[in-house]
């Protein structure tokens, strides 16, 4: 039974509105209709292989400046856990899209899919490996979020179920809570401006995955900065 409010707890009750925000997207919508566009869906995919990349990378890098030989294994794990998982799940969506190396190279990445992995850099090199695993977690936790809430629905499109199905898995699951452990074990390391500094990516993250859904709804590109 759980007895006492988590510090993962409060930041999820602070991140609440835009979390619902993103299970209820028109992305997230049409995708469970099968109304989603497949032009679109190729669009996120193509983005977010990036994003899948920089984020195993981070794992890593994190791993680098921790002393806790427990955390180290998991973000380890973490690392290569995705390469087998949703980088695997990828690249079977690729071939079935016809999605080409050459494609993935002359694809641009996209202003909102550039800063969110930025900003998490940027958690961890200008900030700490705490906050920057606090950067990660909305991640973990939130796509959890989203299959829970759309798998008894599921989608008429093959393709998209799969999708669905990847973040509904006991196995993530797990990770997801393993994810929420390490994190408050983090924020028990620090003191509290560094928690509130922790907190302030948790939300920053958070608003980058609703602006995700956006950046694919609308094809992203650089001309929203410039025209
Ligand atoms: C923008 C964006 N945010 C979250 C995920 C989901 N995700 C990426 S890595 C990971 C951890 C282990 O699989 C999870 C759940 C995504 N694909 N793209």
């Amino acid at each position: 039974m759980k007895t006492s409010t988590t510090f993962t707890d409060k930041m999820h009750e602070l991140a609440k509105p835009l979390w619902l925000r993103s299970v209820n997207h028109p992305f997230i919508k049409q995708l469970t209709a099968g109304e989603l566009p497949m032009s679109t869906f190729r669009y996120y995919l193509l983005q977010d292989r990036y994003y899948l990349s920089e984020f195993g990378k981070l794992h890593n890098l994190i791993a680098d400046q921790l002393d806790d030989p427990s955390a180290i294994d998991f973000l380890r794990k973490g690392a290569e856990g995705l390469k087998n998982g949703e980088i695997a799940v990828r690249k079977g969506f690729f071939t079935e899209l016809n999605i080409t190396k050459e494609e993935i190279a002359l694809t641009p990445i996209a202003p909102t899919a550039y800063n969110y992995v930025n900003h998490m850099y940027a958690a961890l090199y200008r900030g700490t490996p705490q906050r920057a695993i606090s950067a990660l977690l909305p991640c973990y936790w939130l796509y959890n979020e989203i299959g829970k809430a759309v798998i008894s629905k599921g989608a008429p499109v093959s393709l998209y179920q799969q999708w669905i199905e990847t973040y509904d898995s006991e196995g993530y699951t797990d990770s997801v809570n393993q994810m929420i452990q390490l994190t408050n074990l983090a924020a028990s390391q620090v003191d509290d401006a560094e928690r509130q500094q922790m907190t302030d990516v948790f939300i920053k993250s958070s608003a980058y995955e609703l602006g995700y859904w956006q950046m694919s709804l609308k094809h992203e590109n650089w001309d929203a900065l410039t025209k």
